[in-house]
């Protein structure tokens, strides 16, 4: 796969803070790109988020941290998840040090897009994300909130319907949901696309699960 020729290479210097409890030394933040690998020294203070928990990680001699970017997040589909981490301020009295390479695609014209990879997209999957070119990618980079996805508003709902429910045999769950009415004073517009069987005759029966479910 060539998304990983883009190298950059980031050193960090974390000087000793008299007061970590009012600050941090990196916020809260997801890495835009496919993949970073860090490399950090004995001080510590790395955290990643899990669930509602900061966890630290912990450092270990010669190891590296591999980072999951935003956009392997959304090239695997959500296969991947993009990982939220911080640094905390460095309360000791040596500096920290840590290096982090950030890899990403090089392929950067107009008619280069990126996207989940087709691959895994198979078996009736759906994509959760459209396909998006890096110029409009880097576009919104720094215009997004620290600690959420770089294209939030490029995943795509995907309502898992009645009839799926029951030929998954439960495997995926129907979704209840809801639209609030828009306070704003703008119209909101969404485009659904429903996807039904073409089948209805009286003894199309290709729906593994159907006849059970309405037992
Ligand atoms: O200093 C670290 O350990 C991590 C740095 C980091 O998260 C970043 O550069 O994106
Ligand atoms: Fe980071």
């Amino acid at each position: 796969m060539t998304c990983l020729e883009s190298r950059l290479l980031v050193a960090h210097y974390y000087p000793y803070c008299p007061q970590p409890d009012l600050t941090l030394g990196i916020g809260s933040h997801m890495d835009p790109g496919v993949l970073t690998v860090v490399l950090q020294d004995q001080v510590g203070g790395l955290q990643v988020k899990h669930g509602e928990e900061w966890v630290e990680v912990k450092p270990i001699h010669g190891a590296i941290v591999v980072n999951i970017g935003d956009l392997l997040q959304m090239m695997s589909n959500d296969e991947y998840k993009s990982v939220e981490h911080r640094v905390l301020a460095n309360p000791f009295r040596e500096p920290r040090i840590s290096i982090g390479v950030f890899f990403n695609p090089s392929k950067r014209g107009d008619a280069d897009y990126f996207g989940p990879v087709p691959e895994l997209l198979t078996n009736g999957k759906v994509a959760h994300y459209r396909d998006f070119t890096m110029a409009e990618f880097m576009g919104r980079l720094f215009t997004r909130e620290l600690g959420s996805l770089v294209f939030p508003e490029i995943q795509m709902p995907v309502g898992i319907s009645v009839i799926f429910l029951m030929m998954s045999n439960d495997e995926y769950k129907s979704v209840e949901h809801r639209v609030l009415a828009t306070p704003s004073p703008e119209p909101r517009i969404s485009i659904t696309v429903f996807f039904n069987p073409r089948k209805r005759g009286g003894t199309d029966y290709p729906f593994q699960g159907v006849s059970e479910g309405f037992t």
